[in-house]
């Protein structure tokens, strides 16, 4: 994956804390979200830290997965439907108004997780995307936030 693409990458830098996307955050998990076809793609390889049961991933981490996989997903679905560049002014910012997680199976902390998204819905200022985490063939948890584009007042 070449990571420069990223959409995260296009985030400027004084909204790029983000614990879970953001590049400039050297504590998060700086996942990178690309395109995949009409879905969207986050490979992220837990660290033994991310522990819950001994051999399990945190489901705090999982559930952090999904959200910033799914709120840069809907950034990127703006863009695209716009038919604009992501480095295009104004800017589509979005944040999370609900998030929803269904734990399936243990996720195994050996390995790499693949995190995908799908648009169900773009509805003015809302975007509602589902995501899943697998491990290997078994899809571990399954997600849905319905992602909303920061208000000018955020705060
Ligand atoms: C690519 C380059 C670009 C730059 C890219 C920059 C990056 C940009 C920052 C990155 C950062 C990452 C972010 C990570 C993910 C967080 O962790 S974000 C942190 C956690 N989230 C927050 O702190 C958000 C706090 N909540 C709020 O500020 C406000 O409640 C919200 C979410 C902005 C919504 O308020 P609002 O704008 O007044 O929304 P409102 O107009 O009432 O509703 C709009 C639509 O959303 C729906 N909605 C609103 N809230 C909810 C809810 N809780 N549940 C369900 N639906 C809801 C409404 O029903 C409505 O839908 P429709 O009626 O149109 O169908």
């Amino acid at each position: 994956m070449d990571a420069i693409d990223a959409f995260q990458d296009h985030y400027p830098d004084n909204v790029a804390h983000c614990y879970g996307c953001g590049s400039q955050n050297p504590h998060g998990h700086q996942i990178k979200t690309v395109w995949d076809g009409d879905e969207t793609v986050t490979r992220f390889t837990p660290e033994p830290y991310h522990t819950s049961v001994p051999g399990y991933a945190y489901g705090g981490l999982i559930a952090s997965l999904i959200d910033c996989h799914s709120t840069g997903t809907a950034a990127a679905a703006m863009y695209r439907q716009a038919g604009r560049d992501m480095d295009s002014l104004p800017a589509f910012r979005f944040v999370t108004g609900s998030l929803h997680v269904d734990f399936l199976k243990p996720t195994p902390l050996a390995g790499e997780l693949v995190i995908r998204g799908r648009v169900k819905e773009i509805k003015g200022r809302k975007v509602v995307v589902e995501t899943t985490v697998s491990a290997g063939d078994v899809t571990t948890a399954r997600g849905e936030v319905v992602a909303v584009q920061m208000p000018e007042n955020f705060g």
